[in-house]
């Protein structure tokens, strides 16, 4: 009995325990929509606008990956998801904005809605007082769930092909984002090797919380959320 669950991935824990809450964002109707072609303009635009401030924090947090990472190796693959995440991912949201004339000052400058600043401020909080472990299950959602949006929507041709939505789906559905989740997921399991139940629960908790902060990032641009005061 005890065996059986030795070759259960913590990954897999992670996923199982989240699945319902992804499931959810993927029939919330930003995302329905999205995909088929008929989401708003300006939700999307709203969208892109919050998501290039929240990329900003993100991306520290690869940083910071990269500082607390025990081999070189590590610290490399964490900067080069930095590095990535500025200016492949951001690169698209900068080509996005230009069709919808936004500037990138007006980018940069976007004012954080409350559910970015909730989401950005938790994910730094983790890294400044998390262990890698931490960092890396706080992440991981992120990664892992538009990598999942993005191959699904793939597979959905009209979807990929959207004149203004294609580009979007085909950067998450691509094997260059693929690979580096599933680099991400990797290290997720091996940093949690050998861990005690409770720092396991904690990393579970992280990664439910991100994975509730996405579902409410979508929300979020759907209703193109403000500060209420
Ligand atoms: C909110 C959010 N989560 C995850 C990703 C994927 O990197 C993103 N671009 N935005």
């Amino acid at each position: 009995m005890v065996n059986m669950h030795v070759k259960e991935r913590f990954s897999d824990r992670l996923y199982e325990g989240s699945k319902d809450i992804w499931e959810q964002s993927h029939r919330h109707p930003f995302l329905a929509e999205l995909k088929a072609g008929t989401l708003d303009p300006e939700r999307f635009k709203y969208y892109l606008m919050q998501d290039y401030v929240y990329l900003i924090d993100y991306a520290k947090m690869f940083a910071f990956g990269s500082i607390k990472a025990g081999d070189l190796e590590m610290m490399g693959k964490f900067s080069a998801l930095c590095d990535s995440t500025l200016n492949v991912e951001m690169g698209l949201h900068r080509q996005y904005a230009e069709k919808f004339g936004v500037t990138r000052e007006q980018l940069e400058s976007t004012e954080p809605s409350p559910t970015t600043v909730a989401y950005t401020k938790y994910l730094l909080d983790v890294a400044a007082q998390g262990t890698l472990a931490e960092v890396t299950a706080a992440v991981l959602p992120c990664m892992w769930s538009y990598r999942e949006i993005g191959v699904l929507f793939t597979q959905d041709s009209a979807a990929m092909e959207h004149p203004l939505y294609g580009e979007w789906i085909r950067m998450y559905g691509s094997p260059e984002f693929s690979e580096l989740t599933d680099w991400c997921i990797g290290v997720m399991d091996r940093l949690a090797e050998g861990l005690a139940e409770p720092e396991l629960a904690k990393l579970e908790r992280h990664f439910l919380i991100a994975s509730k902060l996405e579902y409410m990032f979508w929300d979020m641009a759907y209703r193109q959320e403000e500060w209420p005061v």
